[in-house]
């Protein structure tokens, strides 16, 4: 940074403050603007597109006006900045009180805006959770503590470091941190206060505890990570506290283990370019509010695999399916309400504002409507029941608020105006005052024109002069006159303005009781946000009821919409899926006006692995994701987008369905694939789900055959997972024959008068061949390419026929899992070596040993 040698005073306070506030961009306050300098300048004006001006000594400056601050700090954050919020902590007359006429305001930097620590409205979606996840470890074992300020959610995740990919996939975090970096995870590093006894510390700290034992004794590990995370908070709030309920301790074998390679591949809460629409979360969501579409995103995120957990779920969504006019009925009231848990969230935060008071007010007393309405309905489900005394239990705020607050308070609560009247006898007598002064004021005005005949005066009011009177230049005479009994303020271009004493003492009763009002409204808002404050954590648990409801209320919409059913939940492996569909593929087709042909599905001990061969575009790769997407849904807590289906539960899902590209990280699309396979085969078990496409097609037909061969058969005989795997390498059906629990199967299709017919049905059976030629035609391939392909592929043909193909003696290939317990053969040269000790050999021991070893050596097999 450019630095002049003689910096003003103002300077070397912001060279302070930029010291302070690292590689953030500084905003640092000046009035109306906050104004940013230096290399910081140029950075903002070109993500923002504003102009870059110059200071008159060539420091490059650009600024952005306070009131509009926020959506400017928006496009920033998205920009991947961070920014500190440097704010004057003095008024200029307080400086010129305290230091002389020439004192510079203070100021210091109050807050730093990073992605994960957000909670204004315009900068967080509103219908996704805005996780700051920070990473730490003690020793071998790792945890993450993941918060999100907005709503108050804390939870703590102990898992091994192989894990950590997959959890923080799971919460989709706005910003990650830790102490030191950690391997293929894009984070911030160098960040303090990850060790164990600070994070013990700092929990009890924050939560009043004198042990952690209610918190279910968290381990060294996430006692690190939370105390990385809650040294992080302070030193980004600064003096506001960030809102944080009690934290929630994860057990990781409570979800479905889903890997970050699982969810892009599914689109499960986003579409592989970042879009909700088009994900499943995006096809499944009918919630009417935005807490309980953070919450749906969090549900399909970590399916459950308690299967009591997921039939509470389940029955409470059945619930609503049964009656659709009292879905209706609490869509309805739910639909009125205003996000509890956001407000709050700006209110604990040093935020909030007046309407988010009345938010509470509105969100808590429609909480307590829709328990009375609910708690009347006859066989509530038990999820249901154990909500409904979280609904209710805020009479005395309620009360406050109610009688409180104007019906629709303004946002800001500085120029006042949200007490209601006759809440507060002085309000309203100081009020009374002003409204009385400002009466007196007109009827000044209306005086003084009779008085001077000038019916152009008026009496107006800004900020430098205060009330004054003025008239058109042409008639100041009469007043500049010395016995008029006004004083001269200031000569405009066609304006003269004056003041008189009877005005100065209207203006300063109006002022006055103004004053006093306003701060009396204050004192107010701050009583009402502590009361608030102070029932914090059972507000958000009124708020996460209100979302549950919500989100079972939208399941049982979307399977009404749908002809979804209600999946029956199993303990053992099977897997049986009738009329299955894809949800946002049926929903594409339909957009067309083609139908989706449903498709069955049906694994279990004896047939757990099928082998899916069939022509490209004949819809195997939608097979597979729909398979994934129903027994997600079903342990999600989800109807199914099926006519019937029976979960056997799934503790880890797998799928490597489409080309997944990371060349970002420098590896080709085999490598990846291979890395990927190599982690699934280590890391599935007996109760898992693989969905396996085109393994091995990345590279040469020998290799990506001998691969997939391979890795067909280590699934069958070691990992015994639930598994379907397309395939282009017809040669695979082979593998039928030698491997019991594997069965075939096809996706039909048929020439029609030369054309390709595709049916997206799946069949038992091999499919008979692999129509790429004719597909090819179908995209458009020139009728030469196709011709001479067609006859190349004759001839290819004619030679597999002739020496058996590819695949040619695979059938004498040793099972898996005997060649994998083949041991290599015993060589005798190399034990002879290794029970050589040189050290203990005479010259002439030495000697004869090399000839036994020339001997040896000589009668090894070539
Ligand atoms: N069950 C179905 N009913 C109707 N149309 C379908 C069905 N399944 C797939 N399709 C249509 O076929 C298209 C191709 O499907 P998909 O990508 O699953 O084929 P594929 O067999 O995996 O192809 P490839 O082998 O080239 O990857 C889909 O985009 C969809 O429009």
């Amino acid at each position: 940074m450019a630095r002049a040698d003689a910096d003003t005073p103002m300077m070397q306070q912001y060279h302070r403050l930029k010291a302070e506030a690292g590689d953030s961009l500084l905003f640092y306050r000046m009035g109306d603007f906050f104004e940013l300098f230096f290399d910081d300048a140029k950075v903002a004006a070109a993500c923002l597109d504003i102009a870059l001006t110059k200071r008159g000594d060539g420091v490059p400056m650009c600024g952005v006006p306070v009131h509009a601050a926020e959506s400017y700090l928006a496009r920033l954050i998205r920009a991947g900045h961070r920014v500190a919020i440097a704010e004057q902590i003095e008024s200029p007359a307080e400086a010129r009180r305290l230091r002389g006429s020439k004192a510079l305001v203070e100021r210091a930097i109050v807050r730093l805006v990073t992605p994960g620590t957000l909670t204004e409205e315009t900068l967080l979606e509103s219908g996704s959770a805005n996780w700051l996840a920070a990473i730490g470890h003690a020793g071998e074992d790792w945890a993450i503590a993941a918060c999100d300020i907005s709503t108050g959610r804390f939870e703590l995740i102990g898992c091994a470091a192989t894990d950590l990919s997959a959890e923080l996939a799971r919460l989709g975090p706005a910003e990650i941190i830790g102490a030191e970096p950690v391997p293929n995870i894009d984070g911030r590093w160098g960040h303090e206060g990850f060790d164990s006894l600070a994070g013990e510390r700092l929990l009890k700290r924050r939560f009043g505890l004198a042990d952690l034992d209610g918190l279910g004794a968290p381990g060294r590990a996430e006692l690190a990570a939370a105390g990385g995370l809650l040294a992080y908070l302070d030193a980004t709030q600064r003096e506001a506290t960030a809102f944080l309920g009690l934290p929630r301790r994860v057990q990781r074998s409570a979800h479905m283990a889903i890997d970050a390679a699982t969810r892009a591949s599914l689109e499960i809460c986003r579409t592989q370019e970042g879009a909700i629409a088009g994900s499943l979360l995006g096809e499944v969501d009918r919630c009417v509010t935005a807490a309980g579409r953070r919450l749906l995103g969090q549900d399909l995120a970590a399916p459950l695999t308690d299967r009591d957990a997921i039939e509470a779920r389940l029955d409470l969504v059945a619930w609503f399916t049964e009656e659709p006019i009292r879905r209706e009925r609490v869509r309805a009231a739910l639909r009125s309400l205003p996000d509890l848990g956001r407000a709050l969230g700006r209110l604990v935060a040093g935020r909030g504002s007046p309407r988010d008071l009345a938010s509470l007010r509105d969100g808590l007393s429609g909480a307590a409507d829709l328990g009375r309405a609910l708690g009347g309905q006859a066989l509530r489900p038990l999820l249901l029941d154990s909500l409904l005394p979280y609904l209710g239990g805020h009479d005395a705020l309620l009360d406050q608020l109610s009688r409180a607050l104007v019906a629709s308070p303004p946002l800001d609560a500085a120029k006042g105006g949200f007490i209601a009247e006759g809440h507060d006898p002085e309000l309203d007598r100081l009020r009374a005052a002003s409204t009385d002064g400002r009466k007196a004021i007109a009827e000044l005005e209306q005086r003084y024109r009779d008085t001077t005949g000038v019916a152009a005066l008026k009496i107006r009011h800004n900020a430098v002069l205060g009330y004054h009177v003025e008239v058109p230049a042409k008639h100041a005479e009469k007043l500049l006159a010395p016995d008029s009994g006004f004083t001269h303020r200031q000569t405009m271009a066609g304006a003269v303005r004056f003041n008189s004493p009877a005005l100065h003492e209207e203006a300063s009763r109006v002022l006055e009781a103004g004053g006093h009002a306003l701060s009396l409204e204050q004192a107010h808002f701050a009583r009402l946000t502590e009361q608030a404050i102070g029932t914090a954590e059972e507000i958000a648990v009124t708020a996460d009821a209100l979302a549950r409801i919500d989100v079972a209320a939208g399941l049982a919409e979307r399977a009404q919409e749908g002809g979804w059913t209600r999946p029956a939940l199993d303990t053992a492996p099977c897997l049986e899926i009738e009329g299955g569909r894809h949800p946002v593929v049926e929903r594409a087709l339909a957009k067309a006006g083609e139908r989706f042909v449903a498709n069955d599905c049906c694994l279990g001990p004896a047939d757990r692995l099928w082998l899916i061969t069939g022509p490209n575009m004949g819809g195997k790769s939608t097979f597979l994701r729909q398979v994934a997407l129903v027994t997600l849904l079903a342990q999600a807590g989800s109807f199914v987008p099926a006519s019937r289906a029976r979960v056997g539960l799934v503790d880890r899902l797998f799928s490597r369905v489409g080309a997944s590209d990371n060349l970002a990280r420098g590896r080709s699309t085999f490598m990846v694939e291979m890395v990927e396979t190599a982690a699934i085969l280590a890391q599935a078990t007996d109760r898992s789900l693989v969905i396996l496409d085109e393994i091995g097609r990345g590279t040469s037909t020998y290799d990506g055959l001998a691969i997939a061969w391979a890795v067909v058969e280590a699934m069958h005989d070691e990992v015994r997972a639930r598994t379907l795997f397309a395939t282009h390498y017809h040669e695979l059906t082979r593998l039928a024959g030698r491997l019991p629990c594997l069965s075939l199967h096809h996706v039909r299709a048929r020439e029609w008068k030369g054309d390709l017919v595709l049916l997206h049905e799946v069949a038992e059976g091999a499919a008979d061949r692999s129509y790429g030629i004719a597909v090819a035609r179908l995209a458009g391939l020139s009728p030469a390419v196709v011709a001479r392909a067609k006859s190349v592929l004759a001839k290819l043909e004619a030679g597999r026929d002739a020496t058996g193909g590819i695949a040619a003696g695979l059938d004498d290939l040793p099972l898996f899992a005997a060649a994998a317990e083949q041991a290599p053969p015993a060589d005798p040269l190399a034990e002879a070596l290794a029970a050589l000790d040189p050290d203990a050999l005479t010259p002439r021991e030495a000697l004869e040993a090399l000839y036994a070893i020339k001997r040896l050596a000589a009668e090894r097999p070539a």
